[in-house]
């Protein structure tokens, strides 16, 4: 079988910003085609501006960085991104925030409200979409912000701690929620996060950054099988990853050998 295209291929890639320190050294990988990857290190290791040079909001210093064979600036119709802030406007309800998008690429007002409410649908907010920002709570507007994304139909989703403000419960409802989500939506997500439980839970890839450079420092693979539950977390081989990641992540935190 021939085996198919990487849809991100990260060659050599090095960011820094003007004259200032290398940030991001030699980065390389490929990722391919439904690939949920879990970005975690050292606060500063360049998480997130990894994903801002997928993103194509920030050129690679050197290197080579492909999004499908193209550019990034050149494949962002295929992207989304969703932030740790759920950056909802408050003047507009959930639904025409989360139709925004759609709004400003000009998709007629009809299309613009089947995606919609497909996409509340999907995050379970559903009769919520005339409520205003203020009138949800901080797990609910996140749901908005992730619908919102949806909408864009994105080959690749880019997503900064999306859930680090909010509650473990929520967190963890979130979490098994997206991995439903995704179960009917063919994306390939980056997702950072500053949880090892959170990553080894989503993810069957997880890149551990080190830092003083940003480099990517060790890939580990994770295996669980999907659906992942509750009772995921509470199985045996879940922890024992989750105490290796967190021992091998204090490591490069302190600097010892891994
Ligand atoms: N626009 C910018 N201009 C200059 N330096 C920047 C810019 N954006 C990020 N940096 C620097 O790049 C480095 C990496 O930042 P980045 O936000 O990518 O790290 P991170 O791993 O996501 O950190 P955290 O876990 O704390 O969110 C930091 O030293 C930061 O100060």
């Amino acid at each position: 079988m021939v085996p198919s295209p990487p849809i991100v291929e990260c060659r050599d890639v090095e960011k820094r910003f003007g004259s200032g320190p290398l940030v991001l050294d030699r980065v390389t990988f490929t990722a391919q085609s439904g690939d949920f990857i879990g970005l975690i290190g050292p606060s500063g290791c360049g998480k997130s501006t990894l994903l801002r040079l997928l993103a194509g909001l920030s050129p690679v210093s050197a290197g080579h960085l492909r999004i499908g064979a193209r550019p990034p600036t050149e494949a962002s119709a295929e992207l989304a991104f969703v932030f740790q802030e759920p950056t909802l406007l408050p003047w507009r309800t959930a639904a025409q925030n989360v139709e925004l998008p759609q709004q400003l690429r000009g998709v007629a007002p009809s299309a613009r409200a089947a995606a919609r409410q497909h996409a509340l649908a999907l995050v379970n907010l559903g009769d919520r979409g005339a409520a205003y920002p203020r009138q949800l709570s901080g797990g609910q507007k996140m749901r908005v912000s992730l619908a919102r994304a949806f909408t864009l139909s994105p080959q690749i989703l880019l997503l900064d701690e999306p859930f680090g403000a909010l509650d473990e419960m929520t967190r963890e409802h979130l979490n098994e929620e997206l991995l439903t989500i995704r179960e009917s939506q063919a994306w390939t997500a980056f997702f950072v996060t500053h949880s090892v439980a959170e990553a080894v839970f989503l993810s069957n890839r997880i890149f551990v950054f080190a830092a003083n450079p940003g480099r990517l420092h060790r890939e580990i693979r994770i295996d669980l099988p999907y659906p992942r539950t509750a009772a995921t977390r509470r199985s045996r081989a879940y922890q024992d990853l989750v105490a290796e990641i967190s021992h091998l992540l204090r490591n490069v935190e302190t600097g010892a050998p891994a």
